[in-house]
């Protein structure tokens, strides 16, 4: 007895096969969740890990730390955080627990740099924070988040080290965390799906990117006087972005002002305590929504190095 040939059906090619003909662009939203194409448009999913034990090390330089913290009021500092996120309608995703949590965890932005169609995870460069970027990845396949790419080899990367400045456009700081070979591989990446990175390097002495650059419309950037690179500037205004550089920067410094998470356009979430730094972004037309940071700040980072951005608006 001859079986009916399976030639001409749908599985083999037949007349009822049908093809995927949406790309992976189109696959965001029907499909995958998260993206971002620029800093500023309406926040709606952010990746946070509220701090535990892990945050109390012994060595507090070693551990890459500036003092000291009290769990307690790291975790209320840390809680009143999510609550202005939860409050301002965005979404707050949680990174697993894993059996030896590492003292930075907490600072989600590091771990991974959203584009428009996924994550690029990162590769931390120190063995401090080695490994923290697995349980991020995770959370992110969790939450039906594409990573895009895994780096290979021996590209260190952080996220803040990468910034949007327009749809098509970011910049990637390199410095003491990210190195040629990930801004290679990401260049790369990006290449391929018709974006393009800009590097830009980096003072000696300085931590990330996000650290001297912070962008919160689309036409307004922040940048500290004399730390942020040339070419990003240039860029910038050539891209008919205006540039507004902080007027006082030993409050900056000192209370992290610029440290910020644009929750929309001209509307951000900053550390509280900036009193001549709010007062700043209020005459740039910025709204300011503060939450208190004393203490985490003590961990070398405030509300923009704690937040993963995983979605906004796009288009
Ligand atoms: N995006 C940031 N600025 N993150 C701050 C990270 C601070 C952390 N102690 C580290 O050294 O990695």
């Amino acid at each position: 007895m001859t079986e009916p040939s399976t030639f001409a059906t749908a599985a083999y090619g037949g007349a009822g096969w049908s093809p995927r003909r949406r790309d992976h662009a189109g696959d965001m939203g029907p499909l995958w969740s998260g993206g971002i194409d620029s800093e500023w448009k309406t926040l709606r999913t952010v990746l946070l890990r509220r701090p535990g034990p892990e945050i109390a090390a012994e060595d507090v330089d070693a551990a890459q730390q500036l003092a000291p913290l009290d769990l307690g009021r790291a975790q209320a500092e840390h809680d009143r955080m999510a609550e202005a996120y939860r409050d301002a309608g965005v979404a707050v995703l949680k990174v697993p627990e894993v059996p030896r949590p590492a003292p930075n965890r907490m600072f989600c932005a590091d771990l991974f740099a959203m584009t428009p169609q996924g994550a690029i995870l990162a590769r931390p460069a120190s063995t401090v924070r080695a490994g923290e970027e697995v349980a991020v990845a995770h959370a992110l396949a969790a939450a039906g988040v594409p990573i895009l790419r895994t780096l290979t080899g021996t590209a260190t990367f952080e996220g803040a080290d990468l910034i949007w400045i327009d749809a098509a456009t970011c910049l990637i700081g390199r410095g003491l965390r990210t190195n040629d070979a990930a801004i290679a591989q990401i260049t790369g990446l990006l290449a391929e799906i018709g974006l393009e990175a800009v590097a830009v390097d980096m003072p000696f002495g300085t931590m990330h990117l996000m650290g001297m650059l912070s962008v919160v419309d689309a036409d307004l950037a922040i940048a500290w006087p004399r730390r942020t690179p040339h070419r990003a500037v240039a860029l910038m205004r050539a891209r008919g972005i205006d540039v507004a550089f902080l007027p006082d920067a030993d409050e900056a410094q000192a209370n992290r002002g610029l440290n910020v998470v644009a929750l929309g356009p001209r509307r951000v979430l900053m550390p509280d305590g900036n009193a001549a730094m709010r007062g700043f972004y209020e005459g740039l037309g910025i709204e300011v929504v503060a939450t208190p940071m004393f203490e985490l700040r003590k961990a070398a980072g405030a509300v923009g190095c704690l937040t993963g951005i995983v979605a906004r608006d796009m288009g």
